[in-house]
């Protein structure tokens, strides 16, 4: 469980994050919307510790991150895949995947054999450098980074933008069987509406840095999309 109370977030003088409040259930997979520039990647970044709070509280799974850095969101089984994906194109694809193995929460230093199965492209292409792989293959591999340490949250940051249908498709796959094979608690933001209705079960609607609308996916009626997300 991921709560929020009251929290605000300012980037120096300007504030992003005003009084939100947000609770997302564990094992749900929820959608975060709303149009460009509201504070989406603002609110994730928050959750991951990589931005801090002015004020509020945060708490997952009941305890309390106010405090805490990015680095403990491994240990406490939360994954994360930014936005822009963030690969390192020096390396391999298999030096990319090894490197979430030095966190001290893995125990087993070898890669999950469950990864290559789900994207068996990076089986293939395990020695070829990150920077050569195309925007498909990058995005898998850092879905598949963030799958090494099998965290129990999954935080993605629009892992659509520029790919192509086919690997979108792989993507709703992949996203719907770690939560319904493996109980994982998915926290996507999106953008594109079909998606967002195929993955999310839960939809949270931004707006001006609130969250302004919560609810079952098939509540997102055509008043809130024309109101909140068309342009
Ligand atoms: N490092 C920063 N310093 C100052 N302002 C920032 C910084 N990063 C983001 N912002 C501002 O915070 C606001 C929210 O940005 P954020 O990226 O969270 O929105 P978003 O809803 O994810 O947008 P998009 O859909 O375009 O990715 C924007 O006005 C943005 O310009």
């Amino acid at each position: 469980m991921i709560k929020l109370n009251a929290v605000d977030q300012k980037y120096g003088g300007t504030q992003i994050l005003w009084d939100l409040n947000l609770s997302i259930k564990k094992g749900s997979r929820t959608c975060i919307m709303g149009r460009n520039g509201v504070g989406k990647t603002t609110l994730l970044k928050v959750i991951m510790g990589m931005l801090p709070i002015s004020s509020g509280s945060l708490t997952i799974n009941d305890l309390s991150m106010e405090k805490s850095t990015v680095e403990l969101r491994p240990e406490i089984g939360v994954g994360y895949v930014p936005q822009g994906r963030h690969i390192f194109p020096q390396l391999t694809v298999e030096e990319n995947l090894k490197i979430s193995l030095n966190c001290k929460r893995q125990k087993s230093k070898t890669i999950p054999e469950y990864i290559y199965e789900l994207f068996p492209v990076l089986k293939e292409m395990l020695h070829r450098r990150g920077g050569d792989l195309s925007g498909g293959q990058q995005q898998q591999l850092a879905i598949a980074r963030a799958l090494v340490l099998n965290p129990s949250i999954l935080i993605l940051d629009e892992p659509n933008e520029g790919i192509q249908p086919n690997i979108v498709q792989l993507i709703r796959d992949v996203l719907l069987k770690l939560n319904k094979e493996h109980g994982m608690t998915i926290v996507l933001v999106e953008q594109k509406l079909p998606f967002a209705r195929a993955v999310g079960e839960e939809f949270v609607l931004m707006e001006k840095g609130q969250v302004i609308s919560t609810g079952p996916m098939t509540q997102l009626t055509d008043e809130l999309v024309g109101k909140y997300l068309a342009v």
